[in-house]
């Protein structure tokens, strides 16, 4: 459980009634390990119900929170999110929607307060939820480009460079040679033509709400916008790819860490249905996924890192294991590696063996294939670049 300020119950009244909600009870939110939240009991609720998150942002400056609510006001009505309420402002002068402030200070933080969602966190995703999840970021994306300049809403990039630089002095040899071949990799893609816009860039299963009925499993809520700033989309996808399809093993499971491909052909499948992808996005897909795999590693590292320095300790203090990054990170770099080292022999299967080509990826043969009149009489073989030498 993460709550690093503590409260009293006088000061959660006073702020709940800046946003015109009369306060009974706050109860700490378990999830969750950047800010301190809790969900708040109104006058109005009954049966122990709450109608309200509160949230202390620990990190992120009220500028940009502000930008976070402006995001959210945006999303609303297309999207399941929950948009913060506007502050009531004591001079009783009606204020245009531009004018509407969405944040209260404590000391130097914001705090807001929203809608509380209904629906639970998917313990484990189903390939329909992966679709959805998929169809949700494409809305997401599409939605947003609404607000221009795009970086003037975005927050700036976490400095992640610093932080390799920095924990990479503590990694054994080869997790050092992984994260830098990696990160090697990802600045040869062609970084300045794939397409970018505002990005979630933390949409994990854990900061998704759903209606997990068996069969009927439908998204309810997506949380958590404090990172929202200008990426490659593809970026985005992969980090959405990487929590969904995965199937994360505890401590008692080996720590294993199970990518599902079918799951991430169900994403693909949801996220075009709404947004059509690019060929140079599809070719980066594969590198993006190990690249995000990465920043969540040192961004749990991070955690660690800034929990030691700060004295944060305790038990509402709760770390995510970055070793199951890493893992995931070694998987997707398995598989780029692999690719750079196969081809694809589009050739005939009659007795001369008539080769017709060779290309890197088994789309690109296939599609070779389908131009020929006689298609069936051809072949596609997979060699590693080492038997064809
Ligand atoms: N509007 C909401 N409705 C329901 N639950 C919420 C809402 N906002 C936050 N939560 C709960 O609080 C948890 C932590 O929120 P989150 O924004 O992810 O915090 P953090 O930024 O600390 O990671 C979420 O995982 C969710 O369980
Ligand atoms: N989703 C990230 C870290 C951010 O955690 P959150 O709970 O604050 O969304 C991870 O899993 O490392």
């Amino acid at each position: 459980m993460s709550v690093y300020t503590q409260l009293t119950n006088d000061q959660f009244a006073t702020f709940c009634q800046s946003f015109g909600v009369s306060f009974v009870r706050a109860i700490p939110i378990t999830q969750g390990i950047k800010n301190s939240n809790w969900f708040i009991q109104t006058t109005d609720d009954v049966d122990g119900a709450y109608s309200y998150v509160l949230t202390l942002f620990e990190e992120r400056p009220p500028a940009d929170i502000e930008k976070m609510a402006v995001i959210l006001n945006q999303l609303d009505g297309k999207l399941p999110v929950a948009a913060p309420l506007s502050v009531i402002e004591s001079n009783s002068v009606q204020t245009d929607d531009d004018d509407k402030r969405y944040v209260i200070h404590y000391e130097d933080k914001a705090i807001t307060l929203v809608p509380c969602l209904a629906g639970s966190h998917p313990e484990q995703t189903t390939q329909a939820m992966c679709h959805d999840i998929g169809a949700a970021l494409a809305m997401l994306h599409e939605t947003l480009q609404a607000l221009q300049p795009a970086e003037q809403y975005g927050v700036p990039l976490y400095p992640w460079a610093d932080v390799r630089d920095r924990e990479m002095q503590f990694m054994p040899g080869d997790e050092a040679k992984l994260m830098s071949d990696i990160w090697r990799s990802y600045t040869e893609l062609p970084l300045t033509t794939l397409p970018n816009g505002l990005c979630h860039l933390d949409m994990f299963a854990d900061n998704t709400l759903w209606n997990l009925q068996k069969g009927e499993e439908h998204l309810t809520g997506l949380l958590d916008f404090t990172e929202v700033s200008v990426e490659h989309y593809v970026m985005d996808i992969a980090i959405t790819i990487n929590d969904f399809c995965t199937t994360w093993g505890m401590a008692e499971q080996g720590e294993s860490v199970n990518f599902d491909r079918s799951k991430m052909a169900a994403f693909l499948q949801g996220y075009e249905s709404k947004r059509a992808l690019g060929l140079d996005e599809k070719r980066a897909l594969p590198v993006m996924l190990a690249k995000a795999a990465v920043i969540f590693w040192l961004l749990r590292l991070n955690v660690i890192h800034y929990n030691r320095t700060e004295g944060r300790t305790g038990d509402n203090i709760m770390v995510k294991n970055p070793d199951l990054m890493k893992r995931l990170a070694a998987y997707h770099w398995a598989h780029v590696e692999k690719s750079q080292n196969t081809v694809f022999v589009l050739s005939g299967t009659t007795s001369d063996n008539q080769i017709i080509g060779v290309f890197s990826s088994i789309t690109q043969a296939e599609q070779a294939r389908e131009k020929l009149s006689n298609s069936s009489e051809f072949a596609i073989k997979e060699y590693t670049l080492d038997q064809l030498s």
